[in-house]
């Protein structure tokens, strides 16, 4: 199936993804990741996984709240990936606006794949689906380039801190979800998850060392996001 998407740039914006385990600090850094995009000139939506759109953030609270089976919570995870890809990530993504995104599939893969022991090769064929249709103008400054097959983020900042000290920081945070209240053993597998997906895309997923204060961890994303040519060397932000 094709979905073209006509309206739009000749370059598409950019695709940012944000990862780690609850409590590694990502919320915490998505509203400056997007202040720098935009004081290089970007037009920016901010969105989230799961969730995004309305039907998505129904999906998000059953996902959160809902006690199910494990590869019931994969394809629920996809089924709100897919409607968020098409109604949110490619139309902004196409009309040239960048897309800074909490969570995407690697987080499927950490979570569900390495957390819960879903089938990685299972996580990967709706990956194939879900992520293909649609025709997208290149990435800014990859013009000329085939158009990829697999719609993915240019860029996956993954926030790494050990189990033990996202805990910590979460203790008292807020109320834990369906998630953030299992234990730590399975907050150490979904960081091994994260570990073996950087592995697997070395260039796309860029590691933040997390376990730093907030100043030097925001300094390391921003490295990050002027040495892929996201904002403007020239910028401060
Ligand atoms: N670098 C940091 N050092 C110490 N605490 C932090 C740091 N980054 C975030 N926090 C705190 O940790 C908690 C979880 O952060 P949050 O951004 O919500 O994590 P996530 O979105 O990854 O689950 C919050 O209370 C936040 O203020
Ligand atoms: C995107 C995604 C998230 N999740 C989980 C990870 C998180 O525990 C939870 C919600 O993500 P998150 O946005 O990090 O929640 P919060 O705002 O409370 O920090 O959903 C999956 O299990 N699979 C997925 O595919």
């Amino acid at each position: 199936m094709t979905n073209g998407v006509t309206q739009g740039a000749a370059e598409r914006g950019w695709f940012v993804s944000v990862e780690g385990i609850d409590g590694a600090g990502k919320s915490t850094h998505v509203s400056a990741i997007a202040d720098a995009l935009r004081a290089s000139g970007q037009r920016v939506c901010v969105t989230r996984e799961p969730g995004g759109t309305p039907l998505g953030e129904k999906l998000r609270a059953l996902l959160l709240q809902d006690e199910m089976e494990a590869t019931t919570e994969l394809l629920l995870a996809f089924a709100a990936r897919r409607q968020h890809l098409a109604q949110v990530i490619v139309p902004n993504l196409a009309s040239g606006a960048s897309v800074v995104c909490d969570r995407f599939t690697d987080a499927t893969y950490a979570y569900q794949g390495a957390g819960r022991g879903v089938d990685w090769a299972l996580i990967a064929t709706l990956e194939q689906a879900v992520q293909s249709g649609w025709t997208l103008p290149p990435a800014p400054g990859r013009a000329g380039s085939a158009a990829a097959p697999l719609l993915q983020p240019d860029c996956t900042l993954w926030f790494d801190v050990p189990a033990q000290v996202a805990a910590e920081r979460l203790r008292d945070a807020r109320q834990p979800d369906r998630f953030e209240g299992q234990a730590r053993a399975f907050f150490e597998r979904v960081a091994q998850g994260y570990v073996r997906r950087a592995g697997e895309a070395p260039q796309r997923i860029v590691r933040i060392d997390a376990d730093r204060p907030q100043s030097q961890v925001a300094e390391q994303v921003r490295a990050v996001l002027r040495a892929r040519g996201i904002v403007s060397t020239l910028d401060k932000a």
